[in-house]
């Protein structure tokens, strides 16, 4: 589908979006189109403006430039602003009221009055149905854990049947396993029902679980919006590399056949944004990201690193290796890291200070510019 196509299908679109709080503007230039029937996230670190952000698509933030358009209508932009109440957006909040004197069925229904009692009762069990909770309908939510009494909530702004459903943080004060169990049962439960889902979190594995696109904000900025394939493997920028998973950030240059020279050897990149300028000796200097399964446990291999630290995930142990002693011409920068990541199954078992061999893998990596001056190493 064109771009054009997208922006006019969507079910949301934020153009250009700039919030602001009196002079200080702490959101500019956002773009993204979220087609019908797909859950968005908006991924990011403490106050980059997620939640201003979500506030603007609710009706609670004006924008100080730019426009919001739900299902094609313009609900904001600088010289108009649809009220909350008229925009057909429900929210779901990680501090959830449900309503104490209701039971759950009655909790589910609030939004519901307008509907005649057969199919209210109909739209309730359905509900219940889809949040797995068909046996709850009498309980009260004090008899309910915090988890259920979630999977409550969501029920109750899904009923009226929202052109957009919003929900901020709405797992963060569940454990980790739960949450993620939480995020892939809500991503079921609105994909079974239609609805068209924006959530938004700092945690990125609640964004996997739950999304089918992904921006990711920061400093005011959407960095990328994209697919969480992409965002790790296909990162728009070091903010996004950085954030998105784990790995290193290793010195190389360009070599005349467009191969980057690294610690490790030659390496494919994915590509060189911009040429860099060269320097003093004619190099022209990048920074490559080694993402910890690109560099693969081989006892064949002639390269072996040591093991500077590790830690046990289960089915895999993550190695910190030392990057070999004077691997690059020049020497390494001091910006650059001096270590490099490992994913190397955990039946194989090596122990600190011992040198584990390795190979690269040979997939074609991500490539930014370097900073231009960069110092070396001592
Ligand atoms: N009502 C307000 N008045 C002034 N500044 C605000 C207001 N609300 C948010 N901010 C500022 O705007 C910036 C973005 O805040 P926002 O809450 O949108 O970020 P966030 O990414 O959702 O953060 P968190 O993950 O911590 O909730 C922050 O610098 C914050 O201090």
């Amino acid at each position: 589908m064109s771009k054009i196509d997208l922006a006019a299908n969507a079910q949301l679109s934020v153009r250009h979006a700039a919030v602001a709080y009196g002079a200080v503007t702490v959101l500019q230039e956002v773009s993204f189109h979220l087609p019908p029937g797909q859950i968005g996230c908006l991924l990011g670190p403490s106050g980059c403006g997620k939640t201003s952000l979500l506030r603007a698509i609710a009706g609670f933030e004006p924008l100080a430039a730019g426009e919001i358009r739900l299902r094609g209508q313009c609900v904001v932009n600088t010289t108009q602003m649809t009220p909350p109440e008229q925009r057909r957006v429900g929210m779901v909040f990680q501090d959830f009221a449900l309503f104490p004197h209701l039971n759950v069925a009655d909790n589910i229904a609030f939004g519901l009055r307008h509907l005649p009692r057969a199919a209210r009762k109909q739209r309730v069990t359905a509900l219940l149905e889809l949040v797995g909770l068909p046996q709850m309908a009498k309980s009260y939510p004090h008899q309910m854990s915090g988890g259920q009494q979630q999977r409550v909530a969501l029920a109750r702004a899904i009923a009226p049947r929202p052109e957009l459903l919003l929900l901020d943080e709405p797992f963060s004060s569940m454990d980790a396993e739960l949450r993620q169990q939480l995020a892939r049962d809500v991503r079921h439960a609105l994909q079974q029902d239609g609805v068209t889902g924006l959530l938004v979190t700092h945690d990125q594995h609640e964004a996997f679980a739950m999304a089918d696109v992904i921006g990711v904000m920061g400093d005011g900025r959407l960095r990328q919006w994209d697919s969480a394939y992409n965002l790790y493997h296909h990162p728009a920028d070091e903010m996004v590399a950085g954030f998105i998973g784990k790995g290193t950030m290793l010195p190389g240059f360009i070599l005349p056949d467009g191969c980057i020279e690294t610690p490790l050897g030659r390496i494919k990149a994915r590509q060189v944004p911009v040429t860099p300028q060269a320097d003093a000796e004619g190099r022209r200097a990048v920074r490559v990201l080694f993402r910890p399964d690109d560099l693969l446990h081989d006892e064949s291999s002639d390269l072996s690193l040591e093991i500077l630290d590790k830690s046990f995930l289960g089915a895999e142990s993550l190695y910190t290796l030392a990057l070999p002693d004077n691997a690059l011409s020049g020497g390494i920068p001091a910006d650059a890291s001096d270590h490099v990541l490992s994913l190397v199954e955990s039946h194989h078992d090596h122990a600190i200070g011992d040198r584990l061999p390795v190979r690269v893998s040979g997939e074609a990596m991500p490539v930014f510019l370097a900073a231009a001056t960069s110092t070396v190493r001592a």
